[in-house]
C-alpha cells in the first residue's frame, strides 16, 4: 500500500470521516496529547524528587482517563447528542481540575503551572459565551485558592503561606484578564455575526436584483439563460426533448393608453401569476422583455408544448383581469420550438420569436410552430 494511501486511511480510522465531526475529534485527540506531555513532565519531575511518585501516578491515572473518556465519547458521536458536540465547558472544567489537582502535589516548580489554565480558557473562549468563561475563570480561582489554602494549613513546611499568597495574587489578576478578554472576544464576535448576517442578506438581495424582475418577480433575461444552459445540458446528457416558447401579449399598447401604465404593470404581474399556476415546477416562465415572455419547457416534446400554451390561453379566457379593470380580458400570441442546445439557444429563441411573430400576422391569439 503506498504511503500516502496508509496514511490516509489511519488518519480516517483514528478521527473518522472529513467534515465537522471530524474537527471536534481532532480537538480531543490534541487535547489527549497535551495531557500525556504533562504526564511525561510529572514524571521529570518525578525524577528530580520534586513531586512524590505515588501521588503523581494517581493524579496522571485521574486525567490520562478523563482525556480518553472524552475522545472516546466525541470520536465515537455519543456527544453528538449534546448542545455542544465538543464538549468545552466539561473538558474545560475537567482540565482545570487536574491543573489544581497538580498544583496541590507539585513541589517549588508549581507556580509554573499558574500559566496552564491560562491556556485553557483562552481555548474555551471561542466556543463558551462570556458568562460560562467567567464562571470557569471564578472557578478556577477559587479551587486554587482552596488548593493553596489546604496546603499551607496541611503541610506549612513545604508551602510557605507568603509564597501561596503572592500565587493567589496572580491568580486573581490573571483569572479576571482572561474574564475581561472573554468579554471583548464575545461583543466581537457578536459584531462579526452581525456583520455575517448583514453580508448574506445583501449578497441575497443582489442575487434576487441580478435574476429576477422586479415587476413581476419572474426570472429575467440573465436567470433564463442560465436555466436554458443547465437544462440544454441535462438534455444532452438523458436525451430529453426541451421546448421553448416565445408569448407576447397582444394589443399591450392600447391597454396603456386605454387604462395607464399602471394597470399595464397590474396585467403583466396578473399574466405571470395566472401563467404560473398552470406550470409545472421545472417549467420556467422568463420575463424576457417589456410585454414579452419565454417559456422553457424541460423534457416537452414540441407537441406537447402546443397543448400547454393552449391550457394558458384558455386560463385567460376564464380568468379575465378584473383586478385591473372589470371584464378585462387578454390574449397572446406565441410561437413554439425544440431547442437542442449548446449553440442551438440562440437559433432556437430566434425560432420561437419569429414563429411568435407569424402568430400576430395571422390575426394574434394563437399559436405557431416554428
Ligand atoms: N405598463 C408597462 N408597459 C410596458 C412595459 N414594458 C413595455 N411596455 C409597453 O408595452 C407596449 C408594447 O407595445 P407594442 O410593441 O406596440 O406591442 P402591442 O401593443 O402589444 O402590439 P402587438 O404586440 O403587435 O400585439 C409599449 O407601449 C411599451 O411601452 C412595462 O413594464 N409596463
Amino acid at each position: 500500500m503506498p504511503e500516502a494511501d496508509f496514511l490516509s486511511l489511519s488518519s480516517r480510522f483514528v478521527l473518522g470521516p472529513e467534515g465537522r465531526h471530524r474537527l471536534r475529534v481532532s480537538q480531543s485527540l490534541l487535547a489527549l496529547v497535551a495531557y500525556v506531555l504533562f504526564a511525561l513532565c510529572q514524571q521529570i519531575e518525578v525524577r528530580f524528587g520534586l513531586i512524590e511518585a505515588r501521588a503523581s501516578w494517581w493524579l496522571s491515572a485521574f486525567y490520562l482517563g478523563g482525556a480518553v473518556l472524552f475522545f472516546i465519547a466525541i470520536r465515537s458521536g455519543w456527544s453528538a447528542r449534546l448542545a455542544d458536540p465538543s464538549m468545552t465547558l466539561a473538558q474545560s472544567a475537567f482540565g482545570l481540575l487536574a491543573v489544581a489537582g497538580a498544583y496541590g502535589i507539585t513541589g517549588p516548580a508549581r507556580g509554573a503551572l499558574l500559566t496552564i489554565p491560562v491556556l485553557i480558557l483562552m481555548f474555551s473562549m471561542f466556543r463558551l459565551n462570556r458568562r460560562q468563561v467567567g464562571g470557569l475563570a471564578l472557578a478556577a480561582l477559587l479551587l486554587f485558592a482552596a488548593v493553596m489554602g489546604w496546603q499551607v494549613v496541611h503541610e506549612p513546611a513545604r508551602h510557605d503561606p507568603r509564597v501561596e499568597l503572592v500565587h493567589l495574587v496572580f491568580a486573581v489578576i490573571v483569572f479576571g484578564g482572561m474574564w475581561v478578554l472573554s468579554d471583548r472576544l464575545a461583543r466581537l464576535r457578536a459584531r462579526l455575526t452581525r456583520k455575517r448576517t448583514d453580508l448574506s442578506e445583501a449578497f441575497e438581495r443582489i442575487r434576487q436584483l441580478a435574476t429576477r424582475d422586479d415587476l413581476t418577480g419572474l426570472p429575467n433575461r440573465r436567470a433564463l439563460m442560465d436555466s436554458l444552459v443547465n437544462e440544454t445540458a441535462r438534455q444532452a446528457r438523458l436525451g430529453q426533448p426541451i421546448a421553448l416558447v416565445a408569448i407576447d401579449l397582444d394589443h399591450f399598447k392600447a391597454i396603456n393608453d386605454e387604462h395607464g401604465h399602471k394597470a399595464g404593470d397590474a396585467v403583466l404581474r396578473g399574466f405571470a401569476e395566472r401563467a404560473l399556476t398552470e406550470l409545472r415546477g421545472p417549467d420556467v416562465l422568463a420575463r424576457w422583455g417589456g410585454e414579452e415572455f419565454l417559456l422553457l419547457l424541460p423534457d416537452t416534446t414540441v407537441t406537447q408544448a402546443l397543448s400547454c400554451v393552449q391550457r394558458l390561453r384558455e386560463r385567460l379566457v376564464l380568468t379575465p383581469f378584473d383586478e385591473v379593470q372589470p371584464g378585462l380580458r387578454v390574449t397572446f400570441s406565441a410561437g413554439v420550438t425544440r431547442c437542442l442546445g449548446g449553440g442551438d439557444i440562440d437559433a432556437a429563441i430566434e425560432r420561437a420569436d419569429r414563429a411568435m411573430y407569424r402568430a400576430k400576422a395571422a390575426g394574434r391569439d394563437r399559436v405557431e410552430r416554428a
